[in-house]
C-alpha cells in the first residue's frame, strides 16, 4: 500500500473526438452546449474539481484542435491544473493513445475520462483516485443495471433477433469514467492490444494483458451523453444543480 500523504503525480486525458454520430448531425459531441458552456468545459471542470488532478490533456477533433484550444483559453481553471490539448483520432482508442503519448514521465496515475459524460461528481473522480492509489493498477466507476439484458444472434436491421441467452444480471455492472490506472500499466496495454479486438473502453485493453481490474461505484450522473435524450436529462441535472449547488 502507498504512502496516503506522499504527492501522487495525476493526470487525466479527456478522449473529445467523436463526432457524436448517435446524437444527430452538429457540431462534434464535446462542442455542443449543455446550459450554454461546451460539454468539454463540463468534463475538463469536472476532473479539475478534484484536487489529485494536476494535469488534463485534451484530445480534440483531429481538425479542432485549435478551436478548442482557444474555447478552453475562454474558460480558465484555476493555476493549479496544466492544460494540454492534442489532436485525436479516427477511434476513441487512437485518441486515448494520443493523449497518453502527451503524458510526461512523471504522471504516475491517469485519468481517462469521457468529454460525453461532463457531470460526473468530483467524489467519483476521487473514489477512483483513491483506489489506484491504494494499489489496484486498474479501477472503473460502475452501477448495478437496471434491465434485463439478453445476448442476441445479430440478424439485419428489420428481423427479430433469437436470443441466445440471458446473463445473470446481479454479476453485470454498466461502466463509466473516469476510469484510473497506474501509468505504466495503461500505456503497457495500449501499446500491447491491437485496435479492433473488441476493447470498448480502456480497462478492457489491461484485462487482456491479464491485469487485475476493480469496480467502485459510479454514479448515476456520470451518465454518458449518447442520444438526444440524454442531453434532455443532462440539462435537467444541470439546471438543479445550478439552482441548488451554485454550480457554474
Ligand atoms: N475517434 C474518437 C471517438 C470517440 N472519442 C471520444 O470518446 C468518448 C466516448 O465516445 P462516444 O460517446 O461514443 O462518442 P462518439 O464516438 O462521438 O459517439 P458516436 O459513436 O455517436 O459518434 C467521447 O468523449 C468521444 O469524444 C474520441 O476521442 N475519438
Ligand atoms: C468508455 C465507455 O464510456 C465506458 O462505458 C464506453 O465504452 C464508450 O463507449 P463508445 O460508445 O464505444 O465510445
Amino acid at each position: 500500500m502507498s504512502d496516503p500523504s506522499r504527492p501522487v503525480r495525476t493526470a487525466a486525458v479527456i478522449p473529445a473526438a467523436g463526432r457524436g454520430v448517435r446524437l444527430g448531425p452538429g457540431t462534434p459531441k464535446a462542442l455542443r452546449t449543455l446550459g450554454g458552456t461546451p460539454m468539454l468545459v463540463h468534463a475538463v471542470r469536472a476532473m479539475a474539481a478534484s484536487r489529485a488532478v494536476s494535469l488534463i490533456v485534451v484530445v480534440a477533433p483531429p481538425d479542432g484542435a485549435t478551436e478548442v484550444g482557444r474555447l478552453l483559453h475562454e474558460h480558465p481553471l484555476a493555476e493549479r491544473t496544466d492544460l494540454v490539448v492534442v489532436p485525436g483520432g479516427q477511434t476513441r482508442q487512437e485518441s486515448v493513445q494520443l493523449g497518453l503519448a502527451a503524458l510526461p514521465d512523471t504522471i504516475e496515475v491517469v485519468l481517462v475520462h469521457d468529454a460525453a459524460r461532463p457531470l460526473v461528481p468530483a467524489e467519483t473522480v476521487d473514489a477512483v483516485v483513491a483506489a489506484v492509489r491504494a494499489g489496484a493498477p486498474a479501477v472503473v466507476p460502475a452501477l448495478p443495471l437496471a434491465d434485463t439484458v439478453k445476448q442476441v444472434d445479430p440478424q439485419p436491421a428489420g428481423t427479430p433477433e433469437p436470443v441466445v441467452g440471458t446473463p445473470e444480471r446481479s454479476l453485470l455492472r454498466a461502466v463509466q469514467t473516469p476510469q484510473g490506472f497506474d501509468l505504466t500499466t495503461l500505456r503497457k496495454a495500449h501499446d500491447t492490444v491491437v485496435e479492433g479486438e473488441g476493447a470498448t473502453d480502456d480497462a478492457g485493453l489491461v484485462e487482456r494483458l491479464g491485469s487485475p481490474v476493480v469496480v467502485v461505484p459510479g454514479h448515476e450522473e456520470a451518465f454518458k451523453v449518447t442520444r438526444p435524450l440524454d442531453l434532455v436529462l443532462a440539462e435537467a441535472v444541470l439546471a438543479r444543480r445550478r439552482a441548488t449547488d451554485g454550480y457554474v
